[in-house]
């Protein structure tokens, strides 16, 4: 891959391996969760692909597309108490919220065996004492939550079905959304109003350099 960088806030792709390296912003902001999410990383690049995680064209944009736009949910998050994380696949954004959040009880549900399998090799890495996987469909969940994340796993008024159930009072869905997070909004207003919810917002968040990610927070009412 070069050096070339991908997209304005990337770092540079280091030279003979074309896997995406950390900058200091990306550093940053992950904090003291930094060499976690490094370990994280180190590990998505050794077993990423030969365990179906990743393609080999994640690699060069590793941080900006993965860790850092995982962790663009974080300012929305509780102060305290539980996220599940559905449809968490190789670990976004429910392992980078387990690093940045280490004081929220975080559950990762994911269907998948060979996931699951992966995300327990994680917790088991990384030392987590506050992370539970539970291989389950989203749908069978009974427990409820303070939060609710979400990327990659459904388009929001399927999310909204699936999650509604999950959420206490007060708690919300964050789904992290790319570029058709408006047109999504737009389509589940007939759910949200169905399901009792609040109208949904979307947070535009800055990540690293230029990027930006849009979080859709939508919130079951405190009563
Ligand atoms: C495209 S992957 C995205 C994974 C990860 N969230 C990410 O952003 O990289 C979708 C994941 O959601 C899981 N999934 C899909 N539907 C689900 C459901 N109803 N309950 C739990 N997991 C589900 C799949 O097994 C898969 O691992």
């Amino acid at each position: 891959m070069g050096s070339d960088r991908e997209d304005a806030g990337s770092a540079l792709a280091d030279q003979a391996t074309g896997v995406e390296q950390p900058s200091e912003e990306m550093r940053e902001i992950f904090g003291l969760g930094f060499p976690a999410a490094e370990r994280f990383a180190q590990m998505l690049v050794a077993e990423g692909e030969l365990r179906g995680l990743l393609g080999p064209r994640e690699l060069p944009r590793l941080w900006s597309r993965h860790l850092v736009n995982s962790a663009a949910v974080g300012p929305f998050l509780p102060s305290r108490g539980t996220v599940a994380d559905v449809g968490s696949g190789a670990g976004f954004p429910g392992i980078i919220i387990a690093i940045i959040r280490p004081d929220l009880e975080v559950s990762l549900i994911e269907t998948m065996e060979r996931r699951v399998a992966w995300l327990s090799d994680v917790v088991e890495e990384l030392g987590f004492d506050n992370v539970t996987i539970h291989r389950a469909r989203a749908e069978e969940v009974k427990e409820k939550y303070d939060a609710v994340t979400a990327r990659a796993v459904a388009n929001l008024s399927k999310l909204i079905r699936l999650t509604a159930p999950m959420l206490r009072p007060g708690a919300s869905l964050l789904a992290l959304k790319g570029a058709k997070a408006d047109d999504e909004v737009r389509d589940a207003k007939y759910v949200i109003k169905k399901m009792k919810l609040l109208p949904a917002v979307i947070h535009e968040v800055v990540t690293a350099g230029d990027d930006v990610t849009k979080v859709v927070q939508v919130q079951r009412p405190r009563r």
